[in-house]
């Protein structure tokens, strides 16, 4: 304190605040510490809630453990005298909250939620936390990098899980029931969808490609575009569909990024032997059989799902021309996964039909 009785010094060493008067430092201080507690709670329920996700939800021991690593780093900033500065009942912010954190349409909208919790927290931390300590704000902008980081890995790792439990892909045509179809999909138990329309404008493209979003992420499912690598990205798709006529893999991985899905069609075990190698995702195996929705098409026929059976190291969906009538046929082949345009596009009872074709696919045991 200086003669005028004005504080000149640190908050604690080695940080000089603006020379204030003593009492007027000391609230503060205390306005300070209250809220670097505040949202040191924050960070840490956040990465709880992201934690039992991981833990239970994706049996991931290595998601989860970083999960608990970040929280054990956040709770080591929490000293006692920020405890002590707590005052839960004189604080107007703790009934205060959003329509939007009353709901949660899925748990990757929770998940998100979270994530924007703990990085807004960590970002409060890193700003006053410099008022706190020399080292508290350099630490909470490293903790925030590792939780963007923890962020990506769990998408992706979320994404691939949901492709491997998949076993029925809908491949969707155009039709003026497009979103019902889907959706009654959606409800017999399907998780993967490929919005797929070959004549559209772009504006129209947008529009269904973005409810169709939402749609299947509101039901947990994946969703893909087809061909498109800017359309799949201006939605926010889970990943892109690739023929052999598409875009190379290697360029579409560069603007998708690692953590979203890609696949590619193929015909024969040249082709599917280089979309492994290129990083495909999932593979297309197919026309099994010749169908008017890829009509001039040749059929591979059920050798090469055999062929496919046997080799392909990432999960395959045999594709063309394939219903509940035939379906068995192609288990027996050894298909665990197939994809549909017809069959649930025309049918007249999506939900029944997907139940149908998941209950025979859900027979096979599952690998490993
Ligand atoms: C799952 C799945 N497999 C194959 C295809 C066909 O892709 P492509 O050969 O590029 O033909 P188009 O669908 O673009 O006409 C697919 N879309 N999905
Ligand atoms: C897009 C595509 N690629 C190979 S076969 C096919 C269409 C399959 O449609 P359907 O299930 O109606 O036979
Ligand atoms: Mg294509």
């Amino acid at each position: 304190m200086n003669e005028a009785g004005y504080y000149d010094g640190s908050i604690t060493n080695g940080v000089v605040v603006m020379v204030e008067p003593y009492s007027q430092h000391k609230q503060i201080q205390q306005v300070v510490y209250r809220i670097l507690d505040a949202n040191l709670d924050r960070a840490r329920e956040g990465l709880r809630i992201i934690e039992e996700w991981c833990r239970f939800g994706l049996n991931s021991a290595q998601l989860a453990l970083e999960c608990k690593y970040l929280r054990q780093e956040v709770a080591s900033w929490h000293t006692e005298e920020l405890r002590a500065a707590r005052d839960t009942a004189g604080d107007p912010g703790t009934d205060l909250s959003h329509p939007q954190e009353e709901q949660r349409s899925s748990i990757k909208a929770l998940l998100q939620a979270n994530f924007c919790r703990v990085e807004e927290a960590l970002r409060v931390l890193e700003e006053y936390g410099k008022l706190y300590h020399p080292k508290m704000g350099l630490a909470c902008k490293q903790l925030r990098y590792r939780v963007y980081t923890l962020e990506t890995n769990l998408m992706g790792y979320q994404r691939h899980q949901l492709l491997w439990r998949s076993r029925l892909y809908l491949v969707t045509s155009p039709s003026d029931s497009l979103l019902p179809t889907v959706e009654a999909a959606l409800k017999g138990g399907l998780t993967l969808v490929q919005y797929r329309d070959k004549q559209a404008d772009d504006t129209v493209r947008l529009e269904l490609a973005t409810k169709l979003r939402q749609l299947c992420h509101t039901y947990g499912a994946l969703f893909i575009i087809n061909d498109r690598v800017d359309l799949a990205l201006a939605v926010d798709a889970d990943g892109v569909h690739l023929g052999q006529q598409d875009m190379p893999i290697a360029i579409a991985r560069q603007l998708l990024g690692p953590q979203r899905l890609i696949g590619r069609s193929t015909t024969n075990a040249a082709e599917m032997q280089k979309a492994v190698a290129e990083g495909a995702d999932y593979i297309g195996v197919g026309p099994v059989y010749e169908t008017p929705t890829k009509a001039g098409k040749a059929a591979v026929g059920l050798e090469y799902v055999k062929y496919a059976a046997q080799n392909s190291s990432v999960p395959w969906f045999a594709i063309g021309g394939i219903d509940a009538n035939n379906i068995n046929d192609l288990i027996d082949a050894g298909a665990e996964r197939v994809a549909v345009v017809r069959s649930l596009m025309q049918a007249e009872q999506p939900t029944l039909v997907t139940q149908y074709l998941l209950s025979q696919l859900n027979r096979i045991k599952p690998e490993g």
